[in-house]
């Protein structure tokens, strides 16, 4: 999607919510453009449910704004708002078949029986159900149930689908199938759909922006890869993916480096532009690296910017590729890094000496 060529459809202006004593959402902001699908990830009572009820008008800002369209929706109830929920899988009425299910919410825009039958069908084969109207909820697999779901809220015709969870109930294979599918429908369509879930890969697959949610603040607003690339602090670095944190400190930063002390690894010299702005180097006091970064070198000794020996103390073996833990020499004891490297080279035994390849790209600089 070509974010820079389309228009804010949704603008969140320092939002706030309470429900009594507990704040849900501490001012947030946040702008989701037309045709985009965005993500709010968080962990369990992060407030990311809020926010999208928020957004869908189930529930009323206690302090800032919410725009669609630009058109403020204070006091707009969630009926006459452009939105549309999906809630997780099997939300469906199993007393009605599928065109019933589909229509469900047409009947109160009162149109003939033959518009109305023609938009539900259309919205059927939106998602590929062409033709299974007078199917009942127990005659359906999981996923077409999810898809039943969906094409009931694209009935609707609105300018943004909220998924609440939609995928959460489905087994992995299936979840994993589903992700592809609703990504190529909302591209296809080119609706704005905004999701809520826990899940970082299920975010990372199928996203194009993502708000990482924490105690009711936005910690970091970006892209998948500049979210793993470069998560701008320890928390957000921890939630997506895996990272290993190691004790570093720093001078520099005023212009375009740092100069690093990383007891573990040695000393190098990283671009500022790996930093989130403006950080000073007095506060850096750990790095990230994620495993894939370090590479167990073998015979191709040379070919990195830095290279570390170490130990290996544990290994597991996926097929495709292996896990290692390797002990390095640390400022006072040894340090236990975390590495992956993919299968083509030959697997290290435990109890090995091994040379580990790194460089200035591999760290993360944060906050
Ligand atoms: N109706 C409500 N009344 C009181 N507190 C609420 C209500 N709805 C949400 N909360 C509280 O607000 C906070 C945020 O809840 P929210 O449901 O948005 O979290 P979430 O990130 O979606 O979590 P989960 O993934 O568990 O659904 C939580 O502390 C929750 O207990």
């Amino acid at each position: 999607m070509n974010r820079a060529a389309s228009a804010p459809i949704i603008e969140i202006k320092d939002v706030t919510k309470n429900f009594g004593a507990v704040t849900a959402l501490k001012g947030v902001d946040a702008v989701i453009h037309e045709g985009e699908f965005f993500s709010l990830l968080g962990p369990s009572g992060c407030g990311k449910t809020t926010l999208l009820r928020l957004i869908a008008g189930f529930e009323q800002v206690s302090g800032g704004s919410i725009m669609i369209g630009g058109k403020s929706m204070k006091d707009i109830p969630a009926n006459r708002r452009p939105t549309n929920m999906v809630f997780q899988s099997y939300a469906i009425f199993p007393h009605l078949d599928v065109a019933e299910n589909v229509g469900y919410g047409l009947v109160r825009k009162k149109l003939g029986k033959a518009e109305m039958a023609r938009e539900v069908e259309q919205a059927l084969e939106m998602v590929d159900l062409a033709g299974y109207g007078k199917r009942k909820a127990h005659e359906l697999s999981g996923g077409q149930r999810q898809r039943v779901a969906l094409a009931r809220a694209l009935v609707m015709r609105p300018k943004v689908i909220l998924l609440d969870e939609p995928l959460s109930a489905l087994d992995k294979k299936l979840r994993d199938q589903m992700q592809h599918e609703l990504r190529q429908l909302q591209k296809s369509l080119g609706i704005t759909f905004i999701l809520v879930t826990h899940d970082q890969e299920e975010a990372l697959i199928m996203s194009d922006r993502i708000a990482v949610i924490f105690d009711g603040t936005i910690a970091q607003l970006a892209t998948p890869e500049e979210l793993y690339r470069r998560p701008r602090t320890r928390r957000v670095a921890s939630f997506i993916g895996v990272m290993n944190f190691l004790e570093a400190s720093a001078s520099g930063g005023d212009g375009a480096s740092y100069q690093l002390d990383i007891p573990a690894l040695g000393r190098i010299e990283v671009p500022a532009s790996q930093a989130p702005e403006g950080l000073a180097a007095a506060k850096i006091n750990v790095v990230g690296v994620r495993p894939e970064m370090f590479t167990i070198t073998g015979e191709d000794t040379g070919h990195f910017e830095r290279e570390v020996q170490g130990t290996v103390t544990g290994t597991d073996y996926y097929g495709d590729m292996t896990y290692y833990s390797v002990a390095v020499p640390g400022a006072e004891a040894p340090v236990t890094i975390s590495m992956r490297n993919t299968a083509g080279r030959a697997v290290a035994r435990e109890g090995s000496t091994v040379t580990v390849g790194w460089g200035a790209d591999s760290i993360v600089l944060l906050e």
